[in-house]
């Protein structure tokens, strides 16, 4: 008895040690990453690219102008005088994707005098449905550069100046002082955060957008004395797991460009000063039905850590480490099982194509399931293995030990979580996922198979 528990004892005490030793190796990624940051946040202020030079100041329209924005200057509530502080105003869009295209479209369109544009990110054809401003022949150049050769085409007046790098807690406070509104047009939380606390700090409108699926949503944030800030709304970050990308969510093209259209609609509004910007209320855009709902949001929270009066944040913080998530929307590859519960996609498909007896079951959403399988994969969706409905529809397999199982997704992390509750199961059963899902296939098997 005494033997059995020392054993236990060693056994936890081995476990707690992994345990250290991953989190150090992960402090010292961090580490890693924090000095190649302010390395690149120094570049990028030697190579004096982070500041916008000190802007033209314009005190009248020219003929072109006249000609070129004549549809807009004839509205009476805009006239020369909105049209003067577009062309002296400056413009921050951070994200050139769904959202910051179209946003930045109707912005360099309309005649904002400056335009920053803010993407670490290359064009890729799976971004072309809906970030319209990229084409074909610019696939795998800067977003940011592709942006700006696609808007001075459309309107050659408009001063625009690149960053093609991940707006980080060094480089932020560099680059949005220059500008007048913020457009938050970024993908993930650590982003939002990020810019939330800068545009607090800073006093900046932040005109944040955003959607998936078939929805949208926008606000603005840190306007005027009452207006609300990001963190007055969310005050943590929700848990990684809660967050969906458009990567696994997918959304439909028309949905970002609505919501991006409206983020140039309100930060033309607070450049201006007109009619009633959208601070203090949420406009949620459901898609399916068409309908749009404008919600009232709280106000500034009293004990708000940034932007009360007596903020607990007064400078920008490891946003990554706050969120627990990367400040991009790719997934992080999960490690949950132990290497002998894995198999790679080679032995997979030598153990395939020789006709062994298995069961392969793919763990994917039908809709993506319709668009690309392997041979005799049986779709289960990863929603009926966490609730054991699968269990009655493959009894038989279950039981015979003949029959080792096999499970697979895109990208080789929901296969592991499949893999992890199955287990709890039927523990003496051969289960195994294979590493790195359909990416690995692709990449290693089959050259011709789809990859999304
Ligand atoms: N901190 C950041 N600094 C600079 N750019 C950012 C930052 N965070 C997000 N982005 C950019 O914001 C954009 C968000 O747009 P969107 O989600 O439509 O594009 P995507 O990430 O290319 O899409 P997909 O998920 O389909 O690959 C991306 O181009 C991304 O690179
Ligand atoms: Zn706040």
């Amino acid at each position: 008895m005494i033997a059995a528990t020392a054993d236990s004892f060693e056994i936890e005490k081995a476990k707690l040690c992994r345990k250290i030793a991953e989190l150090q190796a992960a402090l010292n990624a961090k580490d890693q990453k924090l000095r190649e940051l302010q390395l690149a946040a120094d570049n990028l202020l030697a190579e004096g690219e982070v500041q916008l030079a000190p802007r033209d100041h314009y005190t009248e329209l020219s003929n072109d102008d006249i000609a070129r924005y004549s549809r807009q200057l004839i509205l009476t509530d805009f006239g020369v005088s909105g049209q003067m502080k577009l062309k002296n105003s400056a413009v921050l869009i951070v994200g050139l994707g769904g959202l910051g295209c179209p946003a930045a479209q109707y912005l360099a369109s309309a005649g904002c005098g400056n335009l920053g544009l803010v993407d670490y990110d290359e064009v890729e054809p799976s971004n072309l449905h809906r970030q319209t401003l990229h084409t074909v022949s610019r696939c795998g150049i800067s977003k940011a550069e592709s942006a700006r050769i696609a808007l001075l085409e459309l309107n050659p007046h408009c001063r625009i100046i690149c960053y093609s790098n991940l707006l980080n807690s060094f480089n932020a406070m560099q680059i949005i002082p220059a500008y007048d509104v913020i457009l938050d047009c970024s993908d993930n939380v650590a982003t939002r955060y990020l810019l939330n606390d800068a545009c607090s700090i800073l006093q900046k409108p932040l005109v944040s957008g955003s959607a998936l699926k078939m929805d949208g949503q926008l606000t603005v944030y840190c306007y005027g004395e009452n207006g609300p800030c990001y963190r007055c709304i969310y005050p943590v970050p929700p848990p990684p797991e809660a967050v969906t990308n458009c990567g696994d969510g997918g959304v439909l093209g028309a949905v970002t460009g609505t919501i991006g259209a409206l983020q140039a609609m309100e930060a033309i509004k607070v450049i201006v000063g007109l009619g009633e910007v959208l601070a203090g209320r949420m406009l949620i855009f459901d898609g399916s039905s068409c309908q749009f709902r404008n919600i009232k949001i709280r106000g500034k929270r009293p004990n708000c850590h940034v932007c009360s009066s007596q903020p607990l944040i007064t400078g920008l913080i490891d946003y990554e480490l706050f969120c627990g998530m990367n400040a991009n929307d790719k997934d992080n590859a999960l490690q949950l099982l132990e290497p002998e519960q894995r198999i790679n996609v080679l032995d997979y498909h030598k153990l395939a194509t020789e006709k062994k007896s298995h069961l392969l079951l793919d763990v994917r959403p039908p809709a993506e399931f319709e668009i690309c399988q392997l041979p005799d994969a049986v779709n289960v969706p990863l929603a009926q293995i966490l609730d054991d409905s699968y269990v009655q529809r493959f009894a038989q397999q279950l039981e015979s030990k003949e029959y080792p199982i096999f499970v697979v997704c895109r990208r080789g992390n929901d296969s592991q979580i499949a893999v992890q509750h199955m287990k709890t199961r039927f523990p003496d059963h051969s289960i195994r996922d294979l590493e790195d899902g359909m990416h690995a296939w692709t990449k290693l098997v089959d050259q011709n198979f789809p990859i999304y």
